[in-house]
């Protein structure tokens, strides 16, 4: 059997943390991390703020994020093997009952159609704009972070697409990302057996 978990949400709702966590654990388990599909920093428009336009899709080639998925869904063998995933069982032919299984993480999942329709189960991880808003200032990324852009851009497209998702009615469990790192870790580790491995 073949599984698509999605870990979406707010930017620094913990999504990588908590997904890194569940690709160790799970069996013949790939992963997927959007952000390594952000277009180069000269092809992010400038919008009308001033502010280069990172969190929207057209800053992300999905085109090529969906590729890779579909080489997962097509041989999740051969990609677990050239991205260094270990595949069990070693010792005999892979059988039809094998289970694997792939994680996609990031920021815009569920606002892209061709991406939505593919994930068996759907996380969305959401924290309170204060919390938001001091998690991301600690945060380095390729290209730091210009003053005003999360009040100005990140938070206001995180509300727009939330609710888009929202209004066309993507089938999402909620995580809260107040929680501690563990609990957050065993409730989804938990809730993947008790909903696709069909053991608790
Ligand atoms: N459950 C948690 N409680 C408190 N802090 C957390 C928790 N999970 C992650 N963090 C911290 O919050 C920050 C963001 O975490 P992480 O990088 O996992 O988030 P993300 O959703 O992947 O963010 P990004 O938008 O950059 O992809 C990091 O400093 C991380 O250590
Ligand atoms: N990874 C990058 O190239 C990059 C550059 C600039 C901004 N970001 C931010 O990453 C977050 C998603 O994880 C978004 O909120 C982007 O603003 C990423
Ligand atoms: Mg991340």
């Amino acid at each position: 059997m073949k599984y698509i978990i999605g870990i979406g949400g707010v930017t620094n709702g913990g999504k990588t943390t908590l997904t890194n966590r569940l690709v160790k654990a799970l069996p013949n388990c790939c992963v997927v991390h959007q952000d390594d599909f952000f277009k180069p920093q000269d092809q992010i428009e400038v919008g009308e703020d001033g502010f280069k336009q990172w969190d929207v899709l057209d800053s992300l080639d999905m085109e090529a994020m969906v590729s890779t998925v579909r080489a997962w869904i097509e041989n999740p063998v051969k990609f677990a093997r050239s991205h260094g995933v270990n595949v069990t069982p070693g010792s005999r032919e892979p059988t039809s009952q094998d289970i694997h299984i792939l994680v996609i993480e990031g920021f815009l999942l569920y606002n892209y159609k061709p991406l939505i329709e593919l994930f068996d189960l759907r996380y969305y991880l959401a924290v309170p704009y204060d919390e938001c808003k001091r998690r991301r200032s600690t945060r380095n990324y390729t290209v730091p972070d210009p003053p005003g852009l999360f009040d100005g851009h990140v938070w206001p497209m995180y509300l727009k697409h939330r609710k888009e998702m929202e209004d066309a009615g993507v089938d999402v469990v909620y995580l809260d990302g107040l929680k501690s790192r563990d609990d957050l870790y065993n409730q989804v580790f938990e809730d993947i057996h008790n909903k696709l491995l069909n053991c608790s």
